[in-house]
């Protein structure tokens, strides 16, 4: 082993970890403010146990002066997603960002390790400013849903570290989970589009009852009064019975009736 001092290798690290979470919690806080829903839920973040790095780098026969190119996660930031779809907008945000380099991205979702195993994983290059200078560390974002990171805790404790000495019915019950982890994020996701169908139905029912009630209110201007007085019959007789069809056929007779009355008068203003 060789004699390096491990604590001020292990700072810019930290410093990477430190500063990403900020970053991703950051970008967390803005999206939540700009639509309305951010596709990050929470984010965590770790530098490598030394006996780690030391147990991987064995593993992977990578010599002791070679961890910062061979080892790509002694950084490592976990991002938490509620729905699948949300990994692709982060990884998407990721992607962009000038103050990082992404180098590999591995897809375990599309392709989930034999384990079970399912996460979006990220290879970046991220330069920190240490008081020598620039260093430039590789650092691993791992993006998955709430239901991968439970799945993938509670495997981590009982397997991952056991690797071939897990019993097979133990590794056998714990794909099925996986399977089970996968059902239930695809339910999610069914139940989440037909939440957002739901609300843009909602939506423009409310922009048909606005609409309608504006136009009967500018047939006055025009002096079809008594128009207008049928069409407000018609809108609370629709109303009063949940018609949104009828208040759709009434929605073009108004529209109808105003441009005829228009007509000549500002051709351009035709709705
Ligand atoms: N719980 C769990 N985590 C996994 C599994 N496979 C990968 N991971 C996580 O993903 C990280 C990177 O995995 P890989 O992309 O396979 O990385 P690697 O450097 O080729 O090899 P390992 O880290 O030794 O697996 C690991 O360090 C774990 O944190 C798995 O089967 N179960
Ligand atoms: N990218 C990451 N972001 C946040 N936490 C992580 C990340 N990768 C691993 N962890 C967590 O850090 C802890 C220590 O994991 P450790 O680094 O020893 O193993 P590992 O990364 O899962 O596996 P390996 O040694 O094969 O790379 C575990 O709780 C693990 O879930």
């Amino acid at each position: 082993m060789d004699g390096r001092d491990w604590g001020t290798f292990l700072l810019p690290y930290e410093q990477a970890v430190e500063e990403l979470k900020v970053k991703f919690k950051t970008m967390r806080a803005e999206l939540k403010k700009r639509e309305e829903y951010a596709p990050i839920e929470f984010v965590t973040g770790r530098v490598k146990k030394i006996s780690s790095i030391l147990e991987k780098s064995r593993r992977l026969n990578v010599p002791l002066d070679q961890v910062e190119t061979g080892i790509e996660d002694i950084a490592g930031i976990r991002i938490m997603c509620q729905f699948v779809d949300d990994i692709r907008r982060v990884a998407e945000y990721i992607r962009g960002r000038k103050d990082l380099t992404v180098l590999i991205e591995k897809d375990y979702i599309t392709n989930f390790k034999e384990s079970g195993y399912r996460s979006f994983h990220m290879i970046i290059e991220y330069p920190v400013q240490t008081a020598l200078g620039q260093k430039n560390v590789l650092a691993e974002i791992q993006i998955r849903t709430l239901a991968m990171n439970f799945w993938a805790t509670i495997e981590h404790s009982l397997s991952y570290k056991f690797r071939e000495s897990l019993p097979d019915d133990m590794r056998a019950r714990l794909k099925k989970t996986a399977e089970a982890a996968f059902v239930l994020d695809n339910e999610m996701s069914a139940i989440r589009l037909q939440i957002l169908e739901a609300q843009k139905a909602f939506e423009d029912d409310s922009n048909i009852v606005s609409r309608t009630l504006n136009i009967i209110h500018q047939l006055y201007f025009y002096h079809l009064v008594n128009e207008a007085i049928e069409a407000q019959k018609r809108f609370n007789d629709c109303w009063e019975r949940h018609d949104m069809e009828g208040l759709k056929d009434l929605l073009d007779d108004v529209k109808a009736l105003l441009n005829a009355a228009r007509k000549g008068e500002n051709p351009d203003e035709q709705l």
